[in-house]
């Protein structure tokens, strides 16, 4: 079995370090001309994955968009899932789950199973329960080949005052949150499978962020952030870094060819910053 974070380095050297998020905003639905429905979220999510799964590297359903329109909501993630990972996209499914380890165990199985309907080759994960009480994920995740993204240092300023708080020895919630992914990725070649979540809205991570594995950095875009910050925030760390765009690659939607030059414009402003 190929680990994800095998698969994911794979793909980011084949098709460029991108991921999309697929964030169906009731807004964007009727800027697409569809109807804030069930209907509405089956053809955004269909061209999106038509658009851009054949050729960007990692894509992002947020579950919340999704689980808005009740359980036919879900099924239309379920098969979004399933054509956008047939169609040759690693897919992160965006449902930061987080809970005692008991229950964390049953978020693991919707997710990380392969006969799963919500299969996903990764997951973002909340680690504010205790690192430890992803543990289960982090088992099931190595059992299959797939990959978990603990929010470290996330893009919202909010997340400050709770991820940049220091325990007595001095060292940050996200630090440590970093450094238990470090320990998860130890040896792994050409990279780890357990990822930080670090926004590239930040004004510089003051922190380590050297964990052998990926860093999803939100927050390029709709949020303020471009490819440019990426060296300033990430230094050294930058060929690790999965950037990730929704509304800012979405708003070129319905066009099929508006979705795809405009990822492909992100991909080329990342390559340039890697390269420059
Ligand atoms: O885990 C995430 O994906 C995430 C973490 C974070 O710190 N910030 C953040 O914006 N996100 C998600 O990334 C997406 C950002 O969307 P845009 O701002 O439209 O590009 C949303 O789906 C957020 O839920």
């Amino acid at each position: 079995m190929i680990s994800f974070g095998t698969r994911l380095h794979h793909a980011m050297a084949e098709r460029g370090q991108l991921c999309v998020g697929i964030d169906p905003h009731a807004a964007l639905l009727s800027a697409w001309g569809l109807g804030d429905d069930l209907a509405g979220l089956e053809t955004f999510s269909r061209t999106v994955v038509e658009a851009l799964a054949d050729r960007v590297a990692v894509l992002k359903p947020q579950a919340a968009f999704f689980e808005r329109f009740g359980s036919k909501g879900v099924a239309v993630l379920e098969r979004t899932v399933a054509e956008a990972r047939a169609a040759g996209a690693l897919v992160v499914m965006d449902a930061k789950r987080g809970d005692i380890g008991s229950t964390m165990a049953a978020y693991a199985e919707a997710f990380l199973t392969p006969d799963s309907p919500l299969f996903s080759d990764a997951l973002t994960v909340s680690p504010y329960l205790g690192f430890g009480s992803l543990q289960p994920a982090v088992d099931l995740a190595r059992e299959h080949g797939c990959g978990l993204f603990a929010l470290a240092l996330t893009s919202n300023p909010e997340g400050f005052e709770v991820q940049r708080a220091t325990g007595p020895d001095g060292v940050s919630v996200a630090q440590q949150v970093l450094n238990r992914l470090a320990a998860e990725n130890a040896g792994a070649q050409p990279l780890g499978s357990f990822g930080a979540v670090v926004g590239a809205t930040l004004a510089d991570a003051g922190a380590d962020l050297a964990i052998n594995g990926p860093l999803l950095a939100p927050g390029v875009g709709a949020q303020g952030a471009t490819m440019a910050d990426l060296p300033r925030v990430f230094g050294a760390s930058v060929p690790a870094v999965v950037p990730s765009v929704s509304r800012d690659v979405l708003k070129h939607g319905p066009s099929v060819t508006g979705l795809r030059e405009a990822a492909q414009r992100f991909v080329d402003d990342v390559r340039a910053v890697t390269l420059g």
